[in-house]
């Protein structure tokens, strides 16, 4: 069985036992481990010391030539290499690709004139991930991409959890964050269905980073993967379903 971990920035600085011990649980369990991470906080630090200004559009940073070379130092340079290492010294075998190496993440521009170099995904190299695998290591992506021009190509780290996911069939995604889950009306919720997160949305009480979260929940839970979850360390937030189940 092999499950999606997306790490979100806000919380891959701050990584606790809980989540270390959960991670070798289901290895120890035969299950195989993909891991996807973010760096939001690591982005804006880097833009902010060269004089970037940080912008972005629904969850998404507009990202010219210029940020873009931030977000790879960032991504690849900072988060990648010391999320490996952070795995490595718990003993979980972790090995760092990055998604514009190997044709790993391969994009067409999301929207050139609105977000400048962000991609969309179209395919997934899975061959260079399950040969990971099958050596028993734990592959840990950053999200960058690669236009069929050779362009590298900035894109969000949930949704490129969730493409991750659905090209491996994978059977559970969970998007680790730093809150525990989904809160509507101050009330942090086990379970939301789709249409009660584009409630959450339409009303404003789902915005800003958890607006890709939940729009690559969807995607996933469309694409046939069992379990999506939003949630803290402790792997247990809000569950996203397709609709309630009557029993
Ligand atoms: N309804 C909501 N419930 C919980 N968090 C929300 C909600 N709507 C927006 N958020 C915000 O989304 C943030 C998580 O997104 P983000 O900061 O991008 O995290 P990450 O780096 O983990 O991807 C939360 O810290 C919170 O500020
Ligand atoms: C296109 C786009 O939005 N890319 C993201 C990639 C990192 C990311 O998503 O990190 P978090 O998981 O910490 O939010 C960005 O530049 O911030």
């Amino acid at each position: 069985m092999l499950h999606v971990i997306k790490i979100g920035g806000s919380t891959l600085a701050d990584l606790e036992p809980a989540f270390f011990n959960s991670v070798k649980q289901k290895i120890q369990n035969g299950e195989k481990i993909v891991i996807v991470h973010g760096g939001g906080p690591e982005i804006n630090k880097k833009l902010e010391e060269t004089g970037l200004a940080v912008e972005k559009k629904d969850g998404i940073r507009v990202t010219n030539k210029e940020t873009l070379s931030c977000v790879k130092a960032a991504l690849k340079n900072i988060m990648n290499a010391a999320l490996v290492k952070r795995l490595q010294q718990e003993n979980i075998p972790a090995v760092g690709l990055c998604g514009s190496e190997e044709s790993l993440i391969q994009c067409d521009f999301l929207d050139h004139v609105q977000y400048g170099w962000v991609g969309s995904v179209r395919k997934i190299n899975t061959g260079v991930i399950k040969k990971l695998l099958d050596a028993e290591k734990v592959p840990v992506i950053a999200p960058l991409g690669v236009t069929n021009n050779g362009e590298t190509v900035n894109i969000n780290a949930d949704t490129a959890a969730g493409e991750t996911a659905a090209a491996l069939s994978a059977k559970s995604i969970c998007f680790v964050t730093d809150t525990p889950g989904i809160q509507i009306s101050g009330e942090w919720e086990d379970s939301l269905t789709i249409s009660e997160i584009h409630n959450g949305i339409q009303d404003g009480q789902i915005y800003g980073g958890m607006l890709p979260k939940v729009e690559s929940a969807i995607k996933c839970l469309e694409l046939n993967i069992d379990e999506v979850q939003i949630t803290d360390q402790t792997l247990t937030g809000t569950r996203v379903v397709k609709e309630v189940v009557v029993s």
